[in-house]
């Protein structure tokens, strides 16, 4: 029985003002076991994977059917083992890394018969923004957009001194909640606003001029409306440049808050002290994370009978690296 295994890396989406088309992939991972078998089974280890479906209502099944049915093949029972350390519904693309995993280990199960810019094309059509998605399958940074129809990108190397520095709340959030609180239309003002600062943004990651990031990293399209539903994000927002910081958004649709250091300040602990006395303040609770750019996205590797199952792996080998 061929069996395939795929790490999928979590990512940050919108990084400020690139609202739905700019992501970068972050070196905290999930990894999905996938066979085909005579009956689907899933094995759902550990924490962040609590209260899934166990059954062909699971995301990741559901997605694998689909690249079956575009390479015109049948394959409807999957034996499948997914850990992830990508908290769920917080800000860090849990369900696009669940998609990226999930198009990948079935891709690589039907001999890669889709292409890289397929995969892309049905992963945006399922998450409809192609900011996170893109993140987990091609790694680095990413900008992206997405017309409805078509998605197209470039993928930027990010910059070796860049590191993040993520407090995770420990409630969650829902991307559909955070879109909701949204306006349908926003002023000329405003879309100028965004259109200056994330160009400026881009330039600034792609040249590695770290400094102009404190400039670019600003928003006026999500962030505004979100801020209420995340105590003590505006005075993040506003003062992390203060304590070190490069510069701060919320993470995607949140609750995590992203901040960006450059590693050579030597400002680690006083950036992650003003984020947790922030937040206790408002007495939320959150985990402080040091992570860095994943430069690679999914990659796949297929596995066999002598391989570790994913839980010894996990066991054995420890998760973060
Ligand atoms: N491994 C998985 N298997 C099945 N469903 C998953 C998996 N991972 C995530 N999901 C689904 O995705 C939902 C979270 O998606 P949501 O877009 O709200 O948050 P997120 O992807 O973690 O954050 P963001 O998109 O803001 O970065 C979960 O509640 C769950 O329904
Ligand atoms: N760009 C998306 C990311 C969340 O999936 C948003 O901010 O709503």
């Amino acid at each position: 029985m061929r069996k395939v295994r795929v790490k999928v890396p979590a990512s940050t989406a919108n990084l400020g003002p690139g609202f739905d088309s700019l992501g970068m992939a972050l070196n905290l991972y999930a990894w999905i076991d996938m066979a085909i078998a005579e009956k689907t089974s899933f094995h759902l280890i550990g924490d962040q994977m609590k209260g899934l479906p166990t059954d062909k209502s699971n995301l990741i099944y559901k997605v694998a059917q689909m690249v079956f049915e575009e390479a015109g093949v049948h394959h409807p029972e999957l034996e499948i083992a997914m850990y992830s350390d990508i908290p769920l519904t917080r800000g860090l693309g849990s369900s696009a890394s669940a998609i990226v995993g999930a198009l990948a280990a079935a891709n690589a199960l039907v001999d890669n018969k889709l292409s890289n810019d397929q995969l892309f094309q049905i992963a945006t059509r399922l998450e409809k923004h192609p900011d996170n998605v893109g993140a987990s399958l091609f790694g680095g940074i990413v900008v992206a957009f997405w017309d409805g129809d078509r998605a197209e990108y470039i993928r930027l190397e990010p910059d070796e001194h860049l590191e993040a520095l993520v407090a995770i709340p420990a409630f969650q959030l829902s991307t559909e909640k955070a879109r909701g609180v949204m306006p349908q239309q926003v002023s000329m003002k405003d879309a100028v606003f965004n259109l200056s600062h994330s160009s400026l943004l881009v330039a600034a990651l792609s040249t590695g001029n770290l400094d102009m990031i404190r400039h670019a990293m600003k928003d006026a399209l999500h962030q505004p409306y979100r801020a209420p539903l995340i105590p003590g994000m505006s005075k993040i927002l506003e003062e992390a440049v203060q304590h070190g910081a490069l510069g701060a958004a919320l993470s995607g649709a949140g609750p995590t808050i992203l901040t960006l250091m450059d590693s050579r300040s030597g400002r680690k602990e006083e950036l992650e002290a003003f984020l947790k006395d922030t937040l206790k303040a408002e007495h939320i609770e959150a985990e402080a994370l040091w992570l860095k750019p994943s430069r690679e996205g999914v990659t796949v590797q297929f596995i066999g009978a002598d391989d570790a199952q994913l839980s010894e792996m996990i066991k054995n080998q420890g998760v973060r690296c």
